[in-house]
């Protein structure tokens, strides 16, 4: 894009222009990151929840940005002949600039997005895997990974990725011819305009429960933000909906727009009939044509009945067949840190599975599950997150100790907290006097827990899935995966059988 380009885009937004630089030079990117900025960029300056990106004007320029855009006249810096251009409100015209830089519409793209508080990655994944297996080119933004086609670009940062980010997937990705999107996005994405100029065809909500309080204050303000999401479906486009979980009432959007799915047999997808063990899973779907399907996979759960079903949908929706959908069912081998097996727990008799829940429901749907398919004891090794919905810690507890046989209660991502004051509020809702312990180590946490396991038990591993780091206060990561802790604990006790 040429700067004059930029400055006729912007020509309805400007305050106050100081341009000396040739105005036919072509711009590279735009970056709202400073420490990624690089020769020929255009800068934009945005008040963050933390920062203020004016702060990094001077960084931006010391690396070669060629002009900034900011919207705060008194963090103009003073000591330095900068090119600005002063418009209203950066946020809002940033994913604009940064579409029209790459030559990014939302038709370039069939676009999925799935929204909900628990599911999205699963479901996100899922529908990429199936769109792959089928030979369909896709892209995958979700929370453990952003993949183009089989190829994983990245593990990102956030959830929902930010709108420069974004932009630069869908610039590769249009590239390498693809023409599926899925896309997890989270309420603070909706929230923040990260989606901004996208439009979807397919919207999946998979149920909103409690979470993230600390940022929307309400249940209602949360659920909202969520259901917002719709604004941005293409003029064609569906939303699927889980009824089990949210009332239709609560969408604004013409009811002939919505699919659904559930047990409830009003839905338009009826699932049933469920059997499962620790390894797999098997359960019928009723569709709408009036056909029977069967379903195997080796994701387990009645949680995951309904993932499977809602990125079936999608792929119908698509143009897929049920039976090129349902082999690709079959080869799932799940998301990382999703109820995921450590299959050397096998020697032991035991199994050890590691699993993302860190909110009461996906808590409550894990351990409820588990109960139902295990004959041994089930060992529950968690805590809560730092610099987060506090009010949820307490439901978590109780939730805890409503499934769990043995309850080891350890620390999770405390970031800026204390840990021993989170575990303090988690262990309010714990109901439990007898087999109940606190090891604040994760670590010894988890090692105690695969010590405590007998034969046909469980060790559920929860709150942390894929990720690979503890995060601590002032910025301090320590390594540490769940599952190759709980491998190496697992290979140490197989070592100390032995002998
Ligand atoms: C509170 C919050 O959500 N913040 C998000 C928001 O940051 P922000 O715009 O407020 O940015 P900021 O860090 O204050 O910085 C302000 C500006 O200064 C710039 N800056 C900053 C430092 C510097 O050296 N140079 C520089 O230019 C920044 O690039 C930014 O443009 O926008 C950023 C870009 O999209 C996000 O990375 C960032 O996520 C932070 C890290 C975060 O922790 N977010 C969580 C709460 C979140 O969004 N989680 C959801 C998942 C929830 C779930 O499903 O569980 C998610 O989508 O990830
Ligand atoms: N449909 C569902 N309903 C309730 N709980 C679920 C569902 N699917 C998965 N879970 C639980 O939630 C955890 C996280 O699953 P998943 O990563 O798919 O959700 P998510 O919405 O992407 O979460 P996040 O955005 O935090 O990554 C799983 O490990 C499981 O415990």
């Amino acid at each position: 894009m040429k700067i004059s380009e930029i400055l006729d885009f912007l020509k309805d937004e400007i305050i106050e222009t100081r341009i000396e630089v040739d105005t036919d030079l072509e711009i590279k990117n735009f970056k709202d990151n400073s420490e990624l900025v690089e020769k020929n960029d255009v800068f934009i300056a945005v008040k963050g929840f933390k920062v203020d990106g004016h702060d990094f004007i001077h960084s931006a320029l010391s690396r070669g940005a060629v002009f900034v855009i900011l919207d705060n006249p008194e963090k103009i810096p003073e000591d330095l002949s900068l090119d600005y251009v002063l418009i209203k409100n950066t946020r809002k015209v940033i994913a604009e600039l940064a579409y029209k830089n790459k030559h990014i519409s939302p038709k370039d793209f069939k676009m999925f997005a799935v929204t909900g508080t628990n599911g999205k990655s699963t479901v996100a994944t899922l529908v990429h895997h199936i769109l792959q297996e089928s030979g369909k080119k896709s892209t995958l933004f979700s929370t453990v990974e952003i993949m183009i086609k089989d190829q994983v670009i990245e593990e990102p940062y956030n959830t929902t990725p930010s709108v420069i980010k974004i932009s630069e997937i869908l610039e590769k990705s249009k590239l390498e011819n693809v023409e599926f999107v899925n896309m997890e996005v989270s309420s603070h994405a909706i929230h923040q305009k990260r989606v901004e100029k996208l439009e979807y065809d397919l919207i999946s909500y998979t149920n909103i429960t409690r979470d993230h309080l600390d940022y929307h204050h309400t249940f209602k303000e949360y659920m909202d933000t969520k259901l917002s999401l719709t604004n941005y479906l293409k003029k064609n486009g569906k939303v699927i909906v889980n009824i089990d979980e949210i009332e239709l009432d609560n969408f604004h959007v013409d009811k002939n727009k919505i699919i659904t799915y559930g047990f409830d047999d009003k839905a338009d997808y009826t699932i049933k009939s469920i059997n499962q063990s620790i390894y797999q899973m098997n359960f019928k779907i009723d569709t709408p044509e009036g056909e029977e399907l069967s379903i195997y996979s080796s994701i387990i759960g009645k949680f995951n009945a309904y993932n499977i079903t809602n990125a079936l949908i999608v792929c119908k929706e698509y143009g897929l067949s049920y039976d090129q959908i349902k082999h690709s069912i079959i080869t799932f081998k799940g998301v990382r840190g999703r109820f995921e097996l450590i299959p050397s727990s096998k020697a032991l008799g035991f199994s050890v599975v590691i699993d993302f829940a860190h909110t009461p429901d996906a808590l409550d749907k894990v351990l409820s599950n588990a109960k139902e398919i295990v004959k041994g004891r089930i060992i529950l090794v968690f805590g809560a997150g730092g610099n987060a919905d506090v009010g949820k810690r307490k439901i978590m507890g109780e939730v805890a100790s409503k499934y769990s046989d043995i309850i080891v209660l350890t620390t999770d991502d405390p970031k800026d907290e204390d840990p021993e004051k989170i575990i303090e509020q988690v262990k309010d809702g714990i109901t439990k006097e007898r087999n109940f312990i606190v090891i604040p180590e994760r670590k010894t946490a988890i090692n105690a827990a695969i010590n405590f396991a007998n034969r046909d038990d469980l060790v559920i591993i929860a709150g942390r899935g894929h990720e690979k780091f503890q995060l601590f206060s002032n910025g301090k990561q320590i390594k540490f995966n769940d599952f190759e802790i709980a491998s190496e604990c697992i290979d140490s006790l197989r070592r100390s059988m032995k002998k």
